[in-house]
């Protein structure tokens, strides 16, 4: 395992490659309600700072002492993001006696779905089909073991796409299959998607640890209810970023000049937070001249990978003799220099490309054969590569109208019944645009050269430019797929932006924000966003770079692109963006990013006017909340405030629960057309602390007196938890005991708070309980709070006692709401006390609590005093007749009161009504 689990992409190797990422935990809402979730609408979006980090080592606590052992894992993360790499690092640790709590590891790739007859077993799917499983000499024995001791065997499931994909095995089994395949393990009857499905349902191996690795999109109401963890992979800080440079980089003068130019390209350096993203930059940063000529944007991102794939697939396709020969030397020089991780295949890589080369040249020698002797050597070359140019565009074509097929189907394999050439899977492994999957290991002995299974069982760009072109036609197991998302997206919109195939009418229901037949807006799945994205991107990316793809005239390309251009423009400006969902807005953001650097033309540029529409409609309160925002979508929503702003349009930021990291929350609560912004109040005092450090006096002003929090929802006791750390600063008056820069700044305390009228203590019976003692230390702060709602958080005696004293500060308090909160006569007593002070009261609700006679009658006492009150609800208590004859005796002198709810089983009806027939304020419900 320890070699088969090594290879990266690009020859990149893991032990020498590897960037140790941090993985956080999430937690998901938990309803109590079984509704059908949605991991990514369900997750907790914690802050920046709340973010509870941990590393591959800690995914698995110790079997020894932890007796809340995790044993249904689920590590999720979008494309590119590392999971399949973490995976292969988890493997590669396991197999240095790192990970001592297992002795089986077993990695079971979604791609074997692919697999329908009937023909495995437990003992085959783990010890053949599994990845980077050695060949076994004596399998039985093997799988013995593993039966014995379930426990210490881990299950890895990766290349599932979505969420979804697991649903589809968790349907609940036949009884007759279940028997079946507890009875007869070994025998070889069942489909590997049984055999998942057992294993995921705990039929199979049960006890086993089950780690799995999906995207997050998609509904999975049965896998959340299994989930005992879920870890999300964070990506790469910028100090990963640096670390991947180096690593990429061994060369410190071509690191030096590769971190320089990414320091140059700020855009681009937010997208190396996706490791993904970041590798895509680094093959860019490689061969790039200077920082002019880097992309701007994800389409420029991507086109310039292409290129180069396009590019050093003719370098070595099409040079005759020597210059061919010297190139790839050249190049491999390169990458060794490059890195030394590439050393270890170099000698397969040589020979395959030396036996291509060889293949390349008799090709051209047989080419050169009919063509007319006397023509000028240098027209030959000419000739050829204009031949080869158009025969590659072509290829180009066929690929690309495959990866929208793709795309539409939510798929990075591409179906067996599709009719490939061989002329175009060669060159899609040459490019390393496609991978071909084996899906079966090969046996010891199977592989001329001893290499046994290689790359995860993947082939293509690993022996790049190498002779692999028979592999799927020759191995009947073998699937193909597309070897990188984004380059799939990007590849799938070369085909709906550039193809004369694809007319405007198709193209046009194509494009994002489409509504269904029932009207609503459908949620999208990650590679079709992705290729809407690069759709727009091309449409108004340089024509010239465009040329290289398609081998359309000039002419009839401009005509397209404009004709296109109108479309989406007038799409977007046909859009209510006021009515688009905050993930919508931010989707639109990136649009319109992505078309914004188009050269530049004589007359109008649609580009622009996308943006200045988009930036003129965004509401004025703008919400991200709910909305996962990366570093690179920070970019493209400053992209747009700020035009906004040169409109002369200012915004209120909400953004709250988008999991902002620290340094975006700086970047837009810094714009000078911001006039308000919510976000994680940790967070932001996190960002007023630095503020105040690096002495940014004035931005520190600015963002204490932006900062909103106003209302207030808790629901977390973190949230309560950063409300007292912001009431403390409040009260204090300066950040921490040391400083003194804010001394100036929060002289009047903090506005947030002093603007804050409304809480909501949302926490639950259960986590309520947890963040009571800290907001009862923290409400005498809230001097300005209008409303506060308790409902629901088993407060008790207790906890009314300490409202009580708290109240004594709260002049302001208009509507209190202590419903269903197990209050007796003692906490009563006691709040009354306080009640009778507010002068402002109008509103009380003590439904639903365990009030007798006895509070009842101490409440009658303190009515006539609360001068404000007009509503007041004690329904449902215990208090009998006594107490509602008292409660409705006080009423009578309470003028103001307006209704008086306190109906419960224990007064007779008689009562009830006569009481009400004496004052008709006197309510059933
Ligand atoms: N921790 C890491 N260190 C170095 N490189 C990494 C790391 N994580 C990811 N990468 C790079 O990013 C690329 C994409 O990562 P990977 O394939 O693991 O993503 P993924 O989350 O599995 O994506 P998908 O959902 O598309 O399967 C890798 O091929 C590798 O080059």
């Amino acid at each position: 395992m320890a070699e088969n689990c090594q290879a990266m992409e690009a020859g990149l190797v893991l032990s020498t490659h590897y960037v140790d990422v941090q993985m956080s935990r999430r937690e998901i809402i938990r309803s109590g309600k079984n509704t059908n979730k949605s991991l990514d609408k369900d997750l907790i979006i914690t802050g920046d700072l709340d973010r509870q980090e941990s590393f591959v080592e800690q995914i698995f606590p110790s079997l020894n002492g932890d007796k809340h052992n995790k044993r249904y894992i689920m590590l999720f993360g979008k494309a590119g993001m590392g999971k399949t790499t973490l995976i292969k690092k988890l493997c590669l640790d396991w197999s240095k006696d790192s990970i001592p709590q297992f002795d089986f590891v077993f990695l079971l790739d979604g791609k074997k779905l692919t697999l329908t007859e009937p023909a495995y077993s437990l003992q085959t799917l783990l010890l053949s089909l599994s990845s980077f499983a050695p060949p076994y000499t004596d399998p039985g024995e093997v799988y013995s073991q593993i039966l014995a001791a379930p426990k210490r065997v881990l299950i890895i499931f990766d290349g599932f796409d979505e969420l979804r994909d697991y649903e589809m095995l968790l349907q609940t089994l036949e009884k007759d299959l279940v028997t079946s395949l507890q009875r007869n393990g070994k025998a070889q009857s069942f489909t590997v998607k049984q055999l998942f499905s057992a294993i995921l349902q705990r039929v199979l191996l049960p006890g086993c640890t089950l780690l799995l690795a999906t995207r997050p999109r998609g509904n999975a109401s049965q896998l959340l209810r299994r989930t005992d963890s879920l870890l999300e992979v964070c990506g790469f800080s910028p100090t990963n970023v640096e670390m991947y440079l180096s690593k990429y980089f061994t060369d410190p003068t071509l690191r030096e000049s590769a971190v320089d130019c990414l320091r140059a390209s700020s855009y681009l350096q937010l997208l190396c937070w996706n490791p993904g993203l970041c590798h895509l930059v680094c093959t860019v940063l490689e061969q790039s001249k200077s920082s002019d000529a880097l992309p701007r944007t994800l389409t420029g991102l991507c086109h310039q990978v292409l290129c180069l794939k396009l590019e050093k697939d003719r370098g070595s396709t099409q040079m005759p003799g020597e210059t061919q020969e010297q190139s790839v030397q050249e190049a491999l020089t390169e990458i060794s220099n490059n890195s030394q991780v590439r050393k270890g295949r170099k000698n397969n890589q040589t020979k395959s490309r030396s036996a291509r080369q060889s293949a390349l040249r008799s090709r051209r020698a047989k080419k050169a054969k009919g063509q007319e002797k006397e023509r000028d050597e240098v027209d030959e070359e000419n000739v050829f590569e204009d031949n080869d140019r158009k025969g590659d565009k072509e290829l180009l074509s066929q690929l690309s109208s495959l990866a929208w097929e793709g795309v539409k189907s939510n798929s990075s394999i591409i179906p067996a019944e599709k009719a490939v050439s061989a002329k175009l899977k060669a060159f899609g492994f040459r490019t390393g645009l496609l991978l071909a999957h084996r899906l079966r290991t090969t046996v010891a002995g199977d592989d001329g050269e001893g290499g046994g299974q290689d790359d995860n069982n993947e082939e293509g760009e690993s022996k790049e430019n190498g002779g692999d072109v028979n592999l799927v036609d020759n191995c009947d197991d073998g699937i193909l797929l597309w070897a990188n998302p984004f380059l799939q997206s990007y590849i799938a919109a070369v085909h709906l932006s550039l193809s004369r195939t694809v007319p405007d009418r198709s193209f046009l229901q194509t494009l994002p924000f489409q509504t269904t037949v029932k009207g609503r807006r459908k949620p999208k799945r990650e590679e079709l966003e992705l290729t809407q994205r690069f759709a727009v991107g091309l449409l108004f990316y340089n024509r010239t770079e465009l040329q290289r793809l398609i081998s359309y005239k000039e002419t009839v390309v401009r005509d397209m692109l404009v004709s296109k251009q109108a479309l989406a423009t007038k799409h977007l400006e046909g859009l209510s963006i006021s009515e688009l969902s905050p993930a919508q807005v931010l989707e639109a953001c990136n649009y319109v990013y992505e078309a914004q650097f188009t050269p530049k033309g004589g007359g109008e540029n649609p580009a622009s006017r996308m943006l200045t529409h988009l930036a003129a409609n965004l509401p004025e309160f703008l919400t991200f909340c709910g909305v996962s925002l990366s570093p690179p979508d920070v970019f493209t929503v400053q992209n747009v405030l700020e035009q906004g702003g040169a409109e002369g349009r200012s915004f209120c930021l909400d953004l709250e629960d988008s999991g902002i990291q620290i340094c975006g929350l700086r970047a837009l609560m810094s714009l000078n057309n911001i006039n308000t912004y919510r976000a994680c109040i940790a967070d932001v005092i996190t960002l007023w602390e630095q503020l105040e450090q690096s002495d940014e006096g004035e931005l520190l002003l600015g963002a204490v007196s932006k900062f909103k929090i106003h209302p207030l929802k808790a629901t977390q006791v973190c949230h309560i938890e950063h409300l007292e750390k912001l009431v403390n600063i409040h009260v204090h008056k300066r950040l921490s005991e040391s400083s003194s820069q804010s001394e100036s700044i929060l002289a009047e305390g903090v506005p947030a708070v002093k603007e804050l009228y409304k809480l909501e203590f949302e926490l639950g019976p259960e986590n309520g309980p947890l963040a009571l003692p800290k907001l009862w230390d923290l409400l005498p702060g809230l001097q300005n709070l209008q409303h506060l709602d308790l409902e629901k958080s088993k407060i008790g005696n207790k906890g009314a006692e300490k409202l009580a004293n708290a109240l004594v500060s709260l002049n302001c308090l208009e509507i209190l709401n202590l419903s269903q909160n197990c209050i007796g006569d003692e906490g009563v007593k006691k709040l009354a006390l306080s009640l009778k002070d507010l002068p402002k009261l109008h509103c009380l609700s003590l439904y639903s609590n365990v009030i007798s006679d006895e509070g009842a009658e101490s409440l009658a006492a303190v009515l006539p005093h609360m001068a404000s009150l007009t509503e007041l609800d004690v329904k449902y208590n215990k208090m009998t007749d006594v107490g509602a004859q008292s409660l409705g005796a006080s009423l009578r002198s309470c003028q103001k009161i307006k209704t008086l709810r306190m109906w419960n089983q224990c007064i007779p009806y008689g009562v009830f009504e006569r009481l009400q027939q004496q004052d008709s304020r006197i309510l059933w419900h």
